[in-house]
């Protein structure tokens, strides 16, 4: 079977029609499970056409050649340009909408609005009062001001308990004192508060007649809003050259004795009255949310990721020819050798398994602000909680490696930035630390399952979460031909004595006399194990009910063989824990083996499709390499003519220090 995909060009590299020309399903009906609706799917499309109209939008000269300023100067031009146009582009206040206009647009390397829109905005909406909301909410959608986030501080990121800026309140002028005691108190780190914010959500630790109360959300205005001059009492600047994000302006920031009035606590959820009493909130840590928002973003932001990562590198494998097969007539697509489809293939299956996760989990924190704000129902908090932070730590850990063998499946363009991988690269692994680093949020998801643990140990199974039900499920033995049930079976089961024994190894400890923090340190490796799997587990189970909705019998049919791939991957990976206790035999071991290595031929027709699907512009690719007309070749040498080093042919280095050297070495 073939479809007319709108990606067919007969203009494009031959080797990468003839590909779309053999997809077994239509990438517009693909782009719709991939984006949740075929109604945002659409409005994706219709958005990236309007775009490709405005000439002001189209790019200028290549990033990888541009300067930290040049960059950041680069994407406000193409802020004011958007807003200019935002109107007619994207619904007002459509999140995604917007979403999808900034990574066209802009890209990924960061922007001024990048925090603006994913922390300042949504922490007014989850943190201040309806009076609060009427007088900054509105401000910020219309973008008349510009905020971030500020709770990171030199001295502490993972540990919030010891934030050192202090919020002192005054009751005789009903004024919080803001300050910064110390140069590790100094905030460090936040997006885009270096240079282009005016204001920001400060988390600071509330104090009150000398008692401390942990840190609480102020919103601060840091800038004169007419000459954009730090306010007095403000020490504001950028932190400097990065990894990668170098369009962003991650700062620093502190105060002196800084006064904001006391209507400048986000007062949703807790309030202070003017004579300085307290009023608890419903949940203790309901103050976090917003990072719980973004991390619960993150199995999807990260997905799209490698998704650019691995357009890039398919469409070049299927373009790229070397070395012979059977036919010695002709080299072959590199894209048809077993191993450069296992390096690329299971990450495909990892891109669509993050997404359907992903999709899930916004949803779930939407319905858990509104029980919260509607209806005070903090229930859901914990659960949203220990998920989040177990996905944050298992994409982002996989993503940076699939994104890296994206890479190296590119040869030595991929190396290049003209590939663009490197770019993608640096921002997705800066996923790893941002939003609680990795290891720190796998233990957050393991407190939750050793307690969940605990729960069943003490006989009260009733009591568990539905996501840890499988930790009562007893030991069976599973026929792997029976279909996807029979691996969540063993995925279970493994799961399940992970964490049985990692709890038993922090119970053994404690008996023997260890506090439980020191226990927990002690048992720190074998808890985030437990948590991997944990959450490897729910990813899986999520595929598979992803799939099993789909109506469309050609698009199921693909994802079918990519679900395929990913159990028989996602098994072998951890079979040295089921060899172990015995769970699975080698017979079983060989059985997926083969399973896996079927499926990777099975794909092999739809790779480019399944990339194609994503339906990335290449103005949002900025690879040259992965363009969609596959001319790589050409392109390259274009791109490379382009460099600034080839303006001229002879460089100032060469006349002032290699020709005199190479003179001198004459005599
Ligand atoms: C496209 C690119 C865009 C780029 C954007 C990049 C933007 C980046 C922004 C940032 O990075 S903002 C800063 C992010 N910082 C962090 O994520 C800090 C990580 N640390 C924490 O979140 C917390 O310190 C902690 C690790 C959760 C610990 O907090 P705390 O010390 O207060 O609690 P514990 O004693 O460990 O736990 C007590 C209890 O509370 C539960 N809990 C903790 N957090 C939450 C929560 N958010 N919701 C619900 N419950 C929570 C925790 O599980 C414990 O429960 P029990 O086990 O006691 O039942
Ligand atoms: C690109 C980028 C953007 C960012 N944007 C923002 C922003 O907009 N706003 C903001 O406020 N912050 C921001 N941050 C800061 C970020 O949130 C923190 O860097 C992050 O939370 C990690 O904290 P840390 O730097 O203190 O790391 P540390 O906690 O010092 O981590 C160092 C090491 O210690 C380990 N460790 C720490 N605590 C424990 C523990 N309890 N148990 C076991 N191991 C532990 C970690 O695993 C890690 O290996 C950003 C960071 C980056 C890289």
């Amino acid at each position: 079977m073939s479809f007319l995909n709108k990606e067919i060009c007969d203009g494009d590299n031959p080797d990468l029609t003839e590909e779309r020309r053999t997809a077994t399903f239509d990438t517009d009906r693909m782009a719709q499970v991939i984006y949740g609706s075929e109604k945002f799917a659409a409005r994706r499309r219709q958005i990236t056409k309007s775009i490709s109209r405005i000439p002001a939008l189209q790019d200028t000269k290549p990033l990888a050649f541009m300067t930290r300023e040049e960059k950041i100067t680069e994407a406000c031009r193409e802020l004011d340009v958007l807003s200019d146009h935002w109107e007619q582009l994207i619904y007002v206040n459509d999140e995604e909408e917007a979403l999808h206009l900034h990574r066209e647009v802009i890209g990924m390397e960061g922007h001024p609005f990048a925090l603006h829109e994913t922390m300042f905005i949504p922490t007014l909406v989850s943190q201040a009062s309806d009076e609060q909301q009427e007088k900054w909410l509105g401000r910020a959608r219309k973008r008349e001001i510009i905020g971030c986030y500020a709770q990171t501080e030199l001295g502490h990121g993972s540990n919030l308990r010891k934030l050192e800026t202090t919020a002192t309140y005054s009751p005789s002028t009903q004024e919080f004192i803001l300050h910064t005691p110390t140069i590790t108190a100094l905030k460090w780190w936040p997006g885009a508060l270096g240079k282009s914010s005016n204001y920001a959500i400060v988390m600071a630790d509330l104090v009150i007649k000398n008692k401390s109360y942990g840190p609480h959300p102020f919103i601060v205005q840091l800038r004169d809003e007419k000459t954009h001059q730090p306010l007095p009492g403000i020490t504001v600047g950028d932190i400097g050259p990065k990894m990668a994000f170098n369009g962003a302006d991650n700062g620093f920031l502190g105060f002196d004795h800084f006064r904001i009035p006391r209507g400048n606590l986000l007062m949703r959820h807790n309030r202070v009255e003017p004579d300085g009493s307290y009023l608890k909130p419903p949940h203790a840590k309901i103050g976090y949310s917003s990072m719980v928002k973004v991390r619960s973003r993150m199995a999807m932001d990260q997905g799209l990721f490698m998704a650019q990562a691995l357009v890039i590198a398919v469409r070049y494998s299927a373009v790229r020819r070397q070395g012979f097969l059977e036919d010695k007539s002709q080299e072959v697509k590199v894209l048809d050798y077993q191993t450069q489809q296992h390096r690329l293939f299971p990450s495909i299956a990892r891109v669509y398994a993050f997404i359907f996760c992903g999709l899930e989990t916004i949803q779930l924190y939407e319905k858990l602000i509104l029980d919260v704000n509607k209806n005070g129902d903090t229930s859901g908090m914990a659960d949203l909680h220990s998920l989040t932070s177990g996905l944050k730590s298992v994409v982002t850990h996989f993503t940076g490696q699939g994104i890296e063998q994206a890479r190296m499946a590119c040869g030595g363009h991929g190396y290049s930035m003209a590939s663009y991988i490197s770019e993608i690269y640096g921002v997705a692994v800066a996923g790893c630390t941002y939003e609680g680093e990795n290891m720190v949020m796998l233990l957050q998801c393991a407190r939750a399952l050793v307690k969940a643990v605990e729960l069943v140990e003490e006989g009260h199974p009733e009591k568990l979460s539905p996501m840890m039900a499988y930790l009562t499920k007893p030991s069976v033995t599973v026929d792997l031909t029976v279909g996807p049930e029979a691996y969540v079976k063993i995925f279970q089961l493994i799961a399940k004595k992970q964490a049985f024994k990692a709890t038993e190894q922090l119970h053994k400890f404690m008996v023997a006399g260890d506090s439980r923090d020191v226990a927990w340190n002690k048992s720190a490796v074998e808890l985030t194990k437990a948590s991997r799997l944990h959450t490897r587990l729910y990813i899986l189970k999520t595929f598979i009910r992803r799939v099993e909705s789909i109506t469309d019998i050609s698009v199921k049919a693909a994802l079918t063989d990519l679900l395929n791939l990913h159990l028989n991957y996602e098994l072998l990976d951890v079979a040295s824990y089921a060899l172990a206790d015995g769970i699975m035999s080698s017979t079983q071991m060989d059985f997926i083996k083969n399973q896996l290595y079927s499926s990777l031929e099975k794909i092999r027709p739809n790779a480019v499709s399944l990339m194609d699907s994503f339906q990335f512009s290449d103005l949002q690719l900025r690879s040259v390499l992965g363009r969609r007309d596959g001319h790589v070749y050409q392109n390259l040498f274009e791109w490379a003519k382009s460099s600034p080093l080839n303006q001229s042919e002879v460089l100032p280095s060469v006349t002032q220090y290699l020709k005199p050297m190479m003179e001198k070495s004459k005599l």
